[in-house]
């Protein structure tokens, strides 16, 4: 599914978090969104998701401007989220946690109630926990699985709506090294499998050139940039404003 942002703005009092972006994502690309903090990022995300209202500007989803519609329709037109902060239920096991997302999914609310899922409901659930590869903690209460695998688990519950486009805030914030790589070896299977346009948002810069194809650099709310690994790498602007000072903070 194409997207395309068109004069996109949303203020805050007297903020421009966002200021008057133009951004096109095509169908079945993997684009990394970087910027330093505060640059408008997160914000940015939460205008496409119609979690906050722009003030003017277009979202395009295969050309229909989805500006007007709100967040649970967005969803329904294929707009999918994971967010930095876990949401599920973080009582609740793996799999009823990703069996209440199939099932709302499917629309029967109704069925949540009753002891017996729907049929098809668990192998559906199943299928999602196995592939982001949370099959091995599918009984665990969520609350208490690590923190990569809660991650991994707001992931499912996105996908579990089978999402066309799918906007990941920061997949790896607060992992080691090690499980950083693992979880974003998973995204990256998970876009090459499903064919998703994926967006993420992302400040480790080994994990943006190696993974994304194309870079979008955000700042003071505006494009600072657009380009490949290569392009953004060797861009003045983008040294300046964010490069360099990642380099100076490492
Ligand atoms: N709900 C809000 N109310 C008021 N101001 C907000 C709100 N959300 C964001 N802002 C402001 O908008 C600007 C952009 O914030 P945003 O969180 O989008 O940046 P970011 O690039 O995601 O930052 P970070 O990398 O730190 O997460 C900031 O000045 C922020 O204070």
């Amino acid at each position: 599914m194409n997207v395309e942002i068109n004069h996109l703005t949303k203020s805050f009092g007297g903020v421009r978090a966002i200021d008057d972006v133009s951004l096109a994502f095509p169908s079945g690309s993997l684009s990394a969104i970087i910027g330093p903090n505060g640059a408008g990022k997160t914000t940015f995300f939460n205008l496409i998701s119609g979690a906050f209202i722009a003030d003017s500007g277009e979202v395009l989803l295969d050309r229909e401007d989805i500006l007007q519609l709100s967040k649970t329709e967005r969803m329904r037109r294929g707009i999918g989220r994971a967010f930095q902060v876990a949401s599920c239920f973080p009582t609740m096991t793996v799999r009823a946690n990703l069996m209440a997302a199939v099932t709302a999914h499917a629309g029967r609310w109704a069925s949540l109630s009753h002891r017996f899922p729907s049929p098809g409901m668990r192998e559906r659930a199943d299928d999602v926990m196995e592939f982001v590869g949370l099959t091995d903690v599918a009984d665990v209460e969520a609350n208490i699985l690590s923190h990569g695998d809660q991650k991994l688990l707001d992931i499912a519950l996105a996908l579990a709506l089978e999402p066309k486009v799918l906007l990941l805030d920061e997949p790896t914030a607060g992992m080691g090294p090690d499980e950083r790589w693992r979880m974003i070896e998973r995204v990256r299977a998970l876009w090459e499998r499903r064919k998703l346009t994926l967006i993420f948002i992302e400040h480790d810069m080994d994990i943006v050139f190696k993974v994304a194809s194309s870079i979008r650099v955000l700042c003071y709310g505006k494009v600072l940039a657009e380009g490949t690994p290569d392009q953004i790498r060797n861009n003045q602007a983008v040294i300046d404003a964010y490069l360099g000072a990642e380099e100076n903070a490492t």
